[in-house]
């Protein structure tokens, strides 16, 4: 079988306080794209239904302009609503606190991407995988700046989830000088916020980034 695109690379995801309006968030959407993203997460965690709507959809219509799907972090309707308003490539990513799999993918249609938060635990990863996941996300795996509340993980996971056959991300305080490291213990995409939202020129970020993710994993 042929895999899409998007199960390998970098998958960047956004953050309001780092992207505090608009005109903020979509030119650092728009430069990280420019940069080379296999995925993007839009991840709002206010409850502001309005802006949520005009930004998520925004940013379907730019990820669209570069073939690259848009995730929507924890909201399920959000995601359906866009998807009715001919956003097809928009998919969505589930905490274990953020519904199920199969609903959303209920919603969603059977091709979506539905990816699913799994901590560090593998018995998570499995339950995930067997509901139909798209992705298997794992972390954190380095201090985070954006989440310092996640639970850590074993890099050693990685490898142990192969077994799953899926694509398996990596996330949690991931930067240029360890982003190799999860990539040789078995990542095939690595998600990321403040390494590259965290400053100016996400572009040349994402750039370094993908350069330093280009070398082969051990495992592949
Ligand atoms: C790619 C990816 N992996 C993990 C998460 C974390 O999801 P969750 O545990 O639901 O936590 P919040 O992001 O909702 O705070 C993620 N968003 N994306
Ligand atoms: C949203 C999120 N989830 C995590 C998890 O471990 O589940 S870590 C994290 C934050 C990722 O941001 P940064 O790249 O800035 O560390
Ligand atoms: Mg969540």
């Amino acid at each position: 079988m042929i895999e899409p695109e998007w199960t390998r690379g970098l998958y960047a995801i956004t953050d309001e306080a780092l992207l505090s309006d608009d005109q903020r968030l979509f030119s650092a959407c728009d430069a990280a794209l420019r940069g080379g993203l296999a995925l993007l997460q839009y991840r709002d965690k206010s409850d502001d239904g309005e802006k949520r709507w005009r930004q998520a959809s925004e940013l379907a219509a730019r990820c669209a302009a570069f073939d690259v799907p848009l995730i929507i972090n924890d909201d399920v309707a959000l995601a359906a609503r866009l998807r009715s308003a001919g956003h097809q490539r928009v998919g969505v990513h589930l905490g274990q606190q953020d519904g199920h799999v199969d609903e959303a993918r209920y919603r969603l249609g059977p091709m979506t991407i539905v990816g699913v938060t799994c901590h560090g635990r593998l018995e998570l990863a499995e339950r995930a995988a067997a509901e139909g996941a798209s992705y298997l996300a794992f972390g954190r795996f380095f201090a985070s700046r954006t989440k310092p509340s996640a639970s850590p993980a074993s890099l050693s996971l990685l490898g142990e989830a192969k077994r799953f056959g899926l694509p398996r991300v990596a996330i949690g305080g991931i930067a240029a000088d360890n982003i190799a490291t999860v990539r040789q213990a078995g990542a095939d995409l690595v998600a990321a916020v403040d390494a590259i939202f965290g400053g100016e020129d996400p572009e040349s970020r994402v750039s370094e980034l993908n350069r330093r993710l280009a070398a082969p994993a051990l495992d592949s």
